[in-house]
């Protein structure tokens, strides 16, 4: 029987990690820092992971936030190792802004502020050229302006019913909405057909949804030929989601009349009818303390109990603790790994506890509890079964082999 020694796990943050989330580390058992050797998880915002070498000691990546184009999924996939991130964490916080954005936009805010900072001369003169110039930035009202919401996940579905309180028309598109988005909508929110519906339908467009190869560019020439004349366009969502070039092509068409968004680019910088803000969405004390703890919380379930919620790439999966010696596998999502998995446990004369498999797409991912302590001999062997990414023994107390 091998020996087994408390473990410590290590984890490496790539950005700043707001500490409530950090707190709810067990103290005793983890060693955080952004200078961690051989970390056995990621803790990570915006930081770009594309080009990383992640080390090969990790067991899992969080995001304290919802969009993960940042970090190799794919790679990690093949890898079973899970991407953990934050749903409806920051929901709140960009809808706000997405608010704001609307209020900017319709009241030509910022063009209106940077006119005030231009003015030279005494009060009675700043005062004279405000009332004379103030027709040039003369703005909309929102009530019974058509707000199409492209995206009706955690941010977009808070934005329709915040528009609909403001009196707004709101139409919304999405393809593959969830069962719960689609039962928390009012039934105020009408359903278009499709994106070049919505398009048409629009007085201000928000897009909301994460960027894949699918959303790369989903606002570009063809689909702002469908806008309405002056419509205005807010992108909260990622930079490559609107075709920049298209969209500044159509401010000088006329066709757009301005974007609102929450990523600066050269193109964009100092444009009178963009207004870009640097990656704000998030950046609320709430967003980063709701992001930080509930993907901290996830990860020591993953860690701890090799329990799985709200990953990007793998089954939700998650088993109570009635053995203390459980092993946990990812594999790919093929027949009989289940039976191979079985079959070394009983050859082992190890008996199953208890059991759960799920599988989401290519990935699947399989708990098993048994009665007695597990060799490090037989987990070798269940990583070994082709079509297996990774297996761990996650005995409880927490252990490892020495
Ligand atoms: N600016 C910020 O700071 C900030 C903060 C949070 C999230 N975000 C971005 O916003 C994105 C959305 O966040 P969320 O929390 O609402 O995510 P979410 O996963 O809850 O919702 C995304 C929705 O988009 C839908 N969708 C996917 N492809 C679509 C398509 N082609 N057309 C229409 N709908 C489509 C999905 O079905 C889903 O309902 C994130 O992926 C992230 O990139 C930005
Ligand atoms: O996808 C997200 O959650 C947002 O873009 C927030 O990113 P941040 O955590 O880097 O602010």
């Amino acid at each position: 029987m091998p020996e087994y020694q408390q473990t410590v796990f290590k984890i490496l943050t790539l950005n700043h990690i707001a500490s409530a989330g950090l707190e709810c580390f067990p103290r005793d058992n983890y060693q955080i820092g952004e200078n961690i050797a051989q970390p056995d998880a990621i803790l990570v915002r915006s930081h770009n992971m594309l080009n990383m070498d992640v080390p090969r000691t990790i067991l899992a990546i969080g995001r304290a936030g919802a969009g993960t184009n940042n970090i190799p999924v794919k790679a990690m996939s093949e890898r079973g190792i899970p991407v953990f991130n934050t749903p409806g964490a920051n929901a709140n916080a960009v809808k706000e802004l997405v608010l704001a954005g609307l209020f900017l936009a319709a009241r030509n805010l910022l063009p209106a502020l940077r006119y005030v900072e231009t003015l030279q001369g005494d009060d009675d003169t700043l005062h004279t050229l405000a009332e004379r110039e103030k027709k040039r930035f003369s703005g909309i009202e929102l009530p019974g302006r058509t707000l199409g919401i492209v995206g009706l996940g955690e941010i977009g579905r808070l934005v329709a019913d915040a528009a609909l309180k403001l009196g707004m028309k709101v139409v919304g598109y999405d393809p593959n909405i969830t069962v719960e988005s689609a039962w928390s909508l009012s039934s105020e929110v009408k359903k278009a057909q499709s994106i070049e519906a919505l398009l048409r339908a629009s007085d201000f467009i928000t897009v909301h949804v994460p960027l894949l190869d699918a959303t790369r560019h989903l606002i570009n020439e063809k689909s702002i030929s469908n806008m309405k004349r002056g419509a205005i366009l807010l992108n909260f969502s990622r930079n490559a989601i609107v075709d920049e070039e298209a969209v500044l092509a159509g401010i000088s068409s006329g066709k757009i009349k301005s974007y609102v968004c929450d990523f600066p680019s050269r193109k964009l910088q100092r444009h009178e009818s963009v207004v870009t803000l640097p990656h704000l969405g998030a950046s609320t004390l709430e967003a980063e303390q709701n992001c930080a703890v509930m993907v901290v919380n996830q990860l020591v379930d993953f860690l701890q109990n090799g329990n799985i919620t709200n990953t990007v790439n793998f089954p939700n999966t998650s088993m109570e603790r009635e053995s203390s010696y459980r092993i946990a596998v990812s594999n790919e999502n093929v027949p009989n790994i289940v039976g191979q998995i079985s079959t070394d446990l009983a050859k082992a004369g190890l008996n199953i506890h208890n059991m759960v498999n799920k599988s989401r797409g290519e990935m699947a991912y399989t708990l098993v509890d048994v009665d007695s302590p597990v060799p490090l001999q037989l987990i070798n062997k269940i990583a070994s079964i082709s079509g297996v990414l990774s297996a761990r023994y996650v005995p409880f107390p927490t252990r490892q082999v020495n």
